[in-house]
């Protein structure tokens, strides 16, 4: 996803443009007060689809009729392995050093166009083997691109505790009946490894950071640093609630081809990422998404259950499609509605009637 800004300026927006001197590690709290006292999610919380990965295991869910219980804000079914903490720090530390790079170092990586409200590194093109991803990450610092290719190795499943969702959640329909032919079919050979940097911004810069938004694949793995930043809304975008970082832990987002697989019952993380006046902030996200021309039919519903039936299979590239014209379609009539507004506005001003249309 990509960051925005409404700043008028089309300047590269880089952090060591700014004012900072060094990118800052540790906890930001007078950041986050600045945030509007953000509040801790709570494993309470309604249904929803965002929850901390925990070192805790769970066995396969039990009840026959029962969804999984990875819908709340708890813990997963049938984690594996926590991923090895050397690797993250790894990742983190190089990272830091990448974006405290100069300018021109960065510029030849960045998949924000220098235009937007953070600094994006992608392995944007989804390799299926890590090559792609190798080829194409910074080469500097030097260690970076291994490092890089063994995380997104470690996205694979095995390693990582919540890579194994969809897996568990396959599994347990199965078990259960509610498998629909295609299921199987979903892979989960897609990974995509974006780390992020939102840059320190002054309050009077009215830079937004990662505009509201659904995630397109299954899962994502986001390591987000102590600064914070990371909001999650279950209201359509009317309050917000800032995901408070842990050092250590992964927030696990459920996206669109979760819900869908899901049948509607777990929810689609409607999430953003907002800058802090004080810090810049780091995150890295591991995208899963399935195998992008798999049919996959959403998992089968039973009579009497609340919530969608959903019965049609999907491909995730007919769905990323679909999605990119929804969006598409959406940013031409906002684009008609400002062009037609600002038209009144002048005709009013030059005193012409019947401008709308
Ligand atoms: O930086 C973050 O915390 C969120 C990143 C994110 O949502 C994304 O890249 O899709
Ligand atoms: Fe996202």
């Amino acid at each position: 996803m990509a960051p925005v800004t409404s700043s008028a300026s089309a300047e590269p927006f880089l952090p060591t443009m700014s004012s900072e001197a060094t990118l800052r590690l540790r906890s930001c709290a007078r950041g986050r007060a600045a945030q509007g006292g953000p509040r801790r999610l709570s494993a309470t919380g309604a249904r929803g689809s965002r929850w901390r990965a925990s070192t805790a295991r769970g066995g396969p869910p039990r009840s026959a009729r029962a969804w999984p219980p990875a819908c709340g804000l708890g813990h997963l079914p049938g984690c594996g392995p926590w991923v090895d903490p050397a690797l993250v720090a790894d990742m983190t530390r190089l990272a830091r050093e990448f974006f405290a790079l100069p300018p021109a170092d960065k510029l030849r990586f960045d998949m924000s166009g220098g235009k937007k409200g953070g600094f994006i590194v992608s392995s944007h093109l989804q390799a299926r083997d890590y090559s792609g991803l190798l080829a194409r990450w910074p080469d500097k610092p030097a260690a970076w691109r291994a490092v890089g290719g063994a995380v997104q190795r470690a996205a694979d499943g095995a390693a990582w505790p919540a890579g194994c969702w969809a897996c568990s959640l396959e599994r347990w329909a199965w078990t259960h009946g509610r498998a629909r032919r295609g299921l199987r079919g979903h892979g989960h050979n897609q990974k995509v490894v974006v780390t992020e940097l939102l840059p320190q911004v002054p309050p009077a810069r009215l830079t937004l950071g990662l505009k509201r938004h659904t995630d397109p694949g299954t899962i994502t793995l986001l390591l987000q640093d102590l600064v914070g930043g990371l909001q999650a809304t279950r209201d359509g975008g009317d309050t917000w609630i800032t995901v408070q970082p842990v050092e250590g832990a992964f927030v696990v987002n459920l996206g669109d081809h979760g819900h869908y697989l899901s049948n509607g019952r777990f929810k689609n993380a409607d999430h953003q990422a907002v800058v802090n006046s004080e810090c810049s902030r780091l995150s890295i996200a591991t995208f899963q998404n399935p195998a992008p021309d798999a049919t996959v039919y959403p998992l089968a519903v039973r009579d009497g259950e609340d919530g969608p039936s959903w019965t049609e299979p999907i491909t995730f590239a007919g769905e990323y499609r679909r999605k990119m014209w929804r969006g598409h379609r959406a940013r031409q009539a906002q684009e008609d509605c400002q062009g037609r507004q600002a038209a009144a506005e002048c005709c009013q001003q030059a005193g012409v009637r019947g401008a709308q249309g």
